[in-house]
Order: structure tokens, then C-alpha cells, then sequence
């Protein structure tokens, strides 16, 4: 069975006076074994690399989750201290990347502020620091130094029936873990719901008509991926579809 190639779209971080693009090693272990699938980290560097050329080599691209906030500006509002860390490296890159992928047919997997990103490249907003708004609670990691306990599970999601996420995960309300500050606004054009918290967060949604795969999750499904079901399910949908792309491109 061939194992397709997976972009990962990184994060730019100073570390040792340099600039460096990465990705966390959590999504790229649930791309090897949970999609049987070989994640590519593809630099952020907008469009100075030519990101069509670099789409017709791959099978699928993943969007990861990123404590930095999408750049205000690109959903009409303005950048402020207090709503950052940004990443406008990132934000360059990933945007016009998730557009093409997506016109492409090519499956996309979208976690956090990879849905984030997707609702803002179709035209959506983001509300931010929702722990403040009222009816919203707070979405946040459990302040901790231990990795698991800040990616527990959270809460419930309800999950549309007949959705691409309830078919992938067989089931209409499922936990999940909790590390976000912001959420979907408006919603993008073509954006469809997929999944809801209690107090309304959307938790995941879909492209209406994509040609091809295409989820975004609000939570972590690569944290869990080798033991939380409704996470492996989600990894092994996306390394299928990825599969039976590069089998028919
Ligand atoms: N910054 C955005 C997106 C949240 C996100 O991707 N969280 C993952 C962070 C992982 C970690 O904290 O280790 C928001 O806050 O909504």
C-alpha cells in the first residue's frame, strides 16, 4: 500500500538567533502511524516558493494547531498586543496554500488554527479571547507543564449527522480536548458546520462541494491519535483519502 505524501504547513520561530520552520513532532507521528502516511514540512515562506508546483507533488496538506493567532488584518480588524503572538510568515503561506489545495481536489486536514486559517482563506472572521465573551466558556489548555494534562479531554462536541466528520467518526457526540483562546466567527464562504460545543463554539466545519477531502477540527485529534478512537478514525479517514488521490491523479 503506498504511503502518500503529506504537506505540513510550519510555524516560523527564533530559537539560537536563527529563524526556523517546524512543525510539532505530535502531527507528524500521527501522520506516520495514523495516516500511514510521510509528512513533508513545507517552509513558510509564502509565495516565494511556487506553492502549485509544490501541490502537484504531494497527496494532502495538513494545517497544525499554533499558539500564534492568525494576523487580524487579514479578516478586517486590527493586530494588538494583548490578541498576538502572530505569525505572518505562516499566515502567508498557509492561506493561499489551503485555497489552492483545496480547488486542487487535494484532501486537507485542517486542526485549530488550521481551521482557524481555513475560515479566514474563504472570507470568515475569528472571535478572539471567547473565554471573555458572554455564553462562551473558556476553551483554554489547563495551565500545567505536563503535555498531557494540558490536552486532555476537554468536552463534548455534538457532530451534524450525515456530516464527513460523523461519517468518519461513527458517532454523534464525542470528547475532545480544549486549547484555544479563539474560534470561528462568521464563517467562510462554503464553510458548512460539522461540529458544535454547548455553548456554541464551532468545533469543526467543512467545504460545501470540495472536490475532494476536506475537515478542520477546533481540537487536537493528533495528541490522542494511537489511543482516543474518534482521533485514530479521523487520521486513518485523511491517510485514505490522501491514498486514493495520489492513486487517481
Ligand atoms: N492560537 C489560536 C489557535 C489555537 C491552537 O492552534 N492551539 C494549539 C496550541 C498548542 C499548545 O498550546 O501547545 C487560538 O488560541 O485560538
Amino acid at each position: 500500500m503506498t504511503q502518500p505524501l503529506i504537506l505540513v504547513i510550519s510555524d516560523v520561530k527564533p530559537l539560537d538567533g536563527y529563524d526556523w520552520h517546524a512543525a510539532p513532532s505530535t502531527y507528524l507521528q500521527a501522520l506516520i502511524k495514523g495516516a500511514n502516511a510521510i509528512p513533508v514540512i513545507l517552509p513558510s515562506f509564502g509565495t516565494e516558493i511556487d506553492l502549485e508546483a509544490v501541490l502537484n507533488r504531494v497527496d494532502g496538506v495538513l494545517a497544525t494547531g499554533s499558539r500564534s493567532n492568525v494576523n487580524p488584518k487579514l479578516y478586517g480588524q486590527e493586530p494588538t498586543e494583548a490578541n498576538g503572538p502572530y505569525d505572518l510568515d505562516r499566515d502567508a503561506t498557509s492561506l493561499p496554500l489551503l485555497r489552492l489545495a483545496i480547488d486542487k481536489g487535494i484532501p486537507v486536514f485542517a486542526i485549530c488554527r488550521g481551521m482557524q486559517e481555513l475560515n479566514v482563506a474563504f472570507g470568515g472572521t475569528l472571535l478572539t479571547e471567547i473565554q471573555e465573551l458572554e455564553g462562551r466558556t473558556d476553551h483554554r489548555a489547563p495551565t500545567s507543564g505536563d503535555q498531557d494534562e494540558r490536552f486532555r479531554i476537554a468536552h463534548p462536541v455534538e457532530v451534524k449527522p450525515a456530516s464527513q466528520l460523523g461519517k468518519a467518526v461513527q458517532n454523534q457526540s464525542i470528547e475532545v480536548n480544549s486549547l484555544h483562546r479563539q474560534a470561528l466567527g462568521e464563517l467562510g464562504t462554503g464553510l458548512e458546520i460539522e461540529a458544535q460545543a454547548a455553548d456554541g463554539t464551532i468545533e469543526a466545519v467543512s467545504v460545501k462541494g470540495a472536490k475532494g477531502f476536506v475537515l478542520a477540527t477546533q481540537w487536537h485529534p493528533e495528541y490522542w491519535f494511537a489511543s482516543d478512537g474518534p482521533s485514530k478514525k479521523l487520521f486513518s479517514a485523511f491517510g485514505d483519502a490522501a491514498r486514493h488521490y495520489a492513486a487517481n491523479k
